[in-house]
């Protein structure tokens, strides 16, 4: 079973205004909702595909039961831990460009922190746990290495998908597998990261220091993959860009779910830039046929 764990959920609020003015007052075209939040698009992503998964993480009042509903209406397995405050709303506003608000996580007690500990403490070796997503600032600054440490210690294997400082904290815990975008990168490592053999460079770092295989997302410039065997580069396919929101986390699912069905490692990483540039090109998460149709288009190449 492949865990998803989402500590700070949202619901996104996808608007879409023709010629969006600052200051004054506007119409939008489309409004829609999403269950979001980048596990449990992870774990949307691997239902689409096949993969058996289970959405965990914090999930409270009007916002987190309208995520289980979705959640339960597609069909995805979830064990939230309840909690008192409401789930946020991010709001992600398309006019041209795309910008996002994302809104601030409700406070978490140490009673509803424990009890999201015991569950990962469930886990066996059978199993994965995808970590994703910004961190509660009330969760004491540990708590996503003790989620980590535990579901390790039951021999899961653990995948990092979070930015800044949370990133930095995890990566000390030998993730099998992480993907952060070029920014975060840069971020990380103080330093600009703009091509692909820059990408490579710090990735090829980070796995010498333990990190079983890091792909590098640049968006619509495609994605770079390393691991102690390989490095691969590979060229995002051109198509019409809906909605860029999930792409990385569809990526990260489709790697996931390729190498949980035994497929070597540039194999999965050739799914996820499929999977990262199909949901670029829907509205929604892509669906597995849409992945399917933009396998052929993604050129992979193996630099070393
Ligand atoms: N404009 C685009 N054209 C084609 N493919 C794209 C485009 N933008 C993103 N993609 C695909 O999606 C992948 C992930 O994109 P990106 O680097 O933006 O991830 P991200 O920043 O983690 O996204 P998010 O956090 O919104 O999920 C890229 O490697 C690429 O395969
Ligand atoms: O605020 P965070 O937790 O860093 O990111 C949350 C988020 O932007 O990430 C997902 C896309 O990856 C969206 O569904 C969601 O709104």
């Amino acid at each position: 079973m492949i865990y998803t764990c989402t500590l700070n959920p949202a619901v996104d609020y996808v608007v879409r205004v023709e010629d969006f003015q600052a200051g004054g007052l506007n119409r939008s075209e489309s409004a829609d909702l999403y269950a979001g939040g980048k596990g449990i698009n992870v774990s949307r992503l691997l239902k689409r595909l096949g993969s058996d998964t289970c959405a965990i993480g914090f999930a409270g009042g009007f916002i987190g039961d309208f995520i289980k509903s979705e959640l339960d209406r597609e069909g995805v397995f979830h064990r939230f831990t309840s909690v008192h405050g409401v789930t946020r709303i991010n709001v992600k506003l398309k006019s041209g460009t795309e910008t996002e608000i994302n809104g601030p996580a409700p406070s978490i007690s140490e009673e509803e922190a424990n009890r999201l500990v015991q569950l990962t403490g469930e886990l066996t070796e059978h199993d994965w746990f995808h970590i994703g997503g910004s961190v509660p600032s009330s969760l004491p600054a540990d708590y996503a290495g003790t989620l980590m440490d535990t579901a390790r210690k039951k021999g899961a294997r653990v995948v990092v998908d979070t930015s800044g400082a949370a990133l930095k904290a995890l990566l000390p815990y030998n993730p099998f597998f992480i993907k952060p975008n070029h920014h975060e990168l840069s971020e990380l490592f103080n330093t600009d990261v703009s091509t692909k053999e820059d990408a490579a460079f710090i990735a090829k770092k980070l796995v010498d220091g333990g990190i079983g295989n890091v792909i590098v997302s640049m968006g619509g410039d495609g994605a770079v993959f390393v691991n102690n065997e390989s490095i691969y580069f590979a060229v995002s396919p051109k198509g019409t860009v809906k909605n860029t929101v999930g792409a990385g986390d569809s990526m990260v699912a489709a790697f996931m779910a390729k190498i949980d069905a035994g497929l070597e490692p540039h194999e999965a990483f050739h799914w996820a830039v499929a999977a990262g540039s199909a949901t670029a090109f829907s509205d929604d998460l892509c669906t597995k046929e849409e992945v399917e149709d933009v396998y052929s288009h993604v050129k992979i190449v193996n630099v070393e």
